[in-house]
């Protein structure tokens, strides 16, 4: 502030006709709004944390979203928050997975710094020792399925929204490790003809599948089931849970540690092929066009 105000007092002498006054001060910042907040985080009284995903129109996952996500996680490891509850400010979309035009025609810092972020983000949140939910209040492909496979419990609204890992109908080939959360969840065979196919699952398919853990009709009745899931560990000593947490995501875990750096790589070189640089271009006018 010291130097705002120095620069606007050299600025008002130059100019004669301003002065440094509060009244400037807060005019000039109010020129300059803080960019808005892409994640939003409330705790209840019971310590249970809200973690809303908050980048319109579709939550896609860009680097300033991951990375505001990976900070909230953090932040609320360290005050020993009782549960987080993971959902979305949208009516329709939890998330669209990744944002596309972070791939397409990307600057190769960037595209390193996105990845990265990714996968730190993901790493933080699939092996929190807080309790995790997804209350899934809208459409979650791709990415966006790989944010709720990471939580513990998923409970979704339904029976319009859709979610899976699509990769394989746009082309590419799903990440090991996003494979491995599908895995998690509904079993090697029910993973592999998911993700071969890239099939995109109904409320009331994901639910049969075990994809999903419960199917409400609102947001409201999705925190609800939420909280009464983390309420549960009320009973159950900490340390025993962390460990069995972080012992039954040892492959996922374990996969990330050591493969990080090839991981990325593989991503890197990928992205940059000029067949997929097209593909990725095609996708976008495709679906600026179905509007
Ligand atoms: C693709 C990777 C390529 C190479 C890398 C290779 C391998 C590495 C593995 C990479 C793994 C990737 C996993 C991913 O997550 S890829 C992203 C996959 N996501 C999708 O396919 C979802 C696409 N979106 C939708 O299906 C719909 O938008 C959705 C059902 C979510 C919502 O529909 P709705 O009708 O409500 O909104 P739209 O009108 O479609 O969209 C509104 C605007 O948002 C833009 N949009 C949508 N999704 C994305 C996205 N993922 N990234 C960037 N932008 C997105 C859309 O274009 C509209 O924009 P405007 O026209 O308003 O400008």
């Amino acid at each position: 502030m010291a130097v705002v105000c120095r620069n606007l007092r050299a600025f008002a002498q130059k100019t004669s006709s301003l002065r440094c006054t509060p009244n400037f001060l807060r005019l000039y910042s109010q020129s300059k709004p803080a960019p808005p907040k892409l994640v939003t985080v409330d705790v209840d009284k019971a310590g249970v944390a809200t973690v809303t995903l908050d980048r319109p129109p579709v939550n896609s996952l860009n680097t300033g979203l991951l990375e505001e996500l990976g900070v909230a996680i953090k932040d609320l490891e360290a005050n020993k928050t009782r549960g987080i509850i993971l959902t979305s400010s949208s009516n329709s979309v939890f998330s669209a997975g990744l944002d596309i035009l972070e791939m397409y025609e990307p600057k190769k810092q960037n595209l390193s710094l996105f990845w990265t972020t990714l996968q730190n983000t993901w790493l933080s949140l699939y092996r929190t020792s807080i309790p995790t939910v997804a209350a899934i209040n809208g459409h979650a492909p791709a990415g966006g399925c790989l944010l709720a496979l990471s939580c513990e419990y998923r409970v979704m609204v339904g029976p319009k929204f859709t979610i899976g890992l699509n990769e394989t109908q746009l082309g590419i080939v799903a990440p090991q490790w996003f494979m491995i959360c599908m895995k998690d969840a509904v079993g090697r065979r029910q993973a592999e003809m998911a993700l071969t196919a890239g099939k995109m699952f109904s409320t009331q398919e994901a639910l049969n599948i075990g994809l999903i853990d419960k199917m409400v009709s609102n947001k409201e009745e999705a925190i609800a089931e939420a909280q009464k899931f983390i309420a549960q560990f009320a009973k159950i000593p900490p340390l025993a849970r962390r460990m069995t947490k972080e012992s039954i995501r040892q492959e996922g875990i374990k996969y990330m540690e050591e493969n990080a750096i090839d991981d990325l790589k593989a991503f890197m070189d990928l992205v940059v092929q000029p067949n997929i640089q097209k593909g990725l271009g095609m996708y976008l006018e495709a679906m600026k066009k179905s509007k």
